[in-house]
């Protein structure tokens, strides 16, 4: 079995690191993280180091491949991160086994979904991608790098999403819909209109407040 380092020893990390040791993938061997000192136990997993220290624990073979868990906060920082380290770094795509992804679909690297999602044919995930529980994306949509989506968002046929987008819980998206890149949408909300420009999104339907 690979052994996994996750990034981030946060809510987020923390559940990537039970999702992924219950489903059996890979063995978690630590986080890294900048606020949590070094040796501390999370979880019942250790904080290896701090995020300088990726390099020198991946020369010495203490992982294999590594996973971000930052959440929808730092989606820029998130970016950073990814774009620092993806030469020289194995990045997991970790699926829950409870996911249905068709065949025809194509999965980036670090990408992370939690259980119960469904991806439909022909879709697109790029990169760095997380998708939390229970998400439908229909057929022929495209979700773009560094792009965040909550639980339960419903998101229908040819719909592009841009980059360092965060979608909030249980929203939808109808088909044929573009969203530019930097958009935040809020929970519960329904877009039936393209959005060109980035900023945040509540509401059904969506408004732009800032
Ligand atoms: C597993 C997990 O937990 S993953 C994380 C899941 N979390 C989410 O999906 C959270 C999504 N976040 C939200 O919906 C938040 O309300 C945000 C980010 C949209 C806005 O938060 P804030 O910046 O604090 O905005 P604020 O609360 O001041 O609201 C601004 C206005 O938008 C409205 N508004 C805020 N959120 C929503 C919403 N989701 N739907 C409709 N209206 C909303 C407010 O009523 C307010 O309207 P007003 O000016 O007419 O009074």
């Amino acid at each position: 079995m690979k052994k996994l380092a996750i990034i981030g020893a946060g809510d987020l990390g923390q559940q990537i690191a039970y999702h992924v040791a219950q489903d059996n993938q890979f063995e978690v061997v630590g986080f890294f993280d900048d606020f949590a000192a070094q040796g501390t136990i999370v979880k019942q997993i250790k904080v290896l180091g701090k995020l300088k220290d990726v390099g020198n624990y991946f020369a010495n073979k203490v992982f294999d491949e590594v996973i971000i868990g930052i959440g929808y906060k730092h989606l820029a920082f998130r970016e950073d991160l990814y774009n620092s380290l993806k030469n020289t770094i194995p990045f997991a795509t970790f699926i829950h086994s409870s996911c249905y992804v068709d065949a025809s679909c194509s999965i980036g690297k670090g990408v992370c979904i939690f259980p119960g999602t469904v991806i439909d044919q022909q879709v697109t995930i790029k990169d760095d991608v997380f998708i939390n529980v229970s998400c439908t994306i229909a057929h022929d949509s495209t979700i773009d790098r560094h792009t965040f989506l909550s639980p339960r968002v419903a998101i229908a046929g040819f719909v592009n999403i841009g980059k360092r987008c965060s979608i909030g819980v249980n929203s939808t998206v109808i088909d044929n819909i573009n969203i530019a890149d930097d958009v935040q949408i809020g929970g519960g909300t329904v877009v039936i209109k393209q959005i060109e420009k980035s900023g945040l999104y509540v509401g059904n339907p969506s408004r732009f407040i800032r």
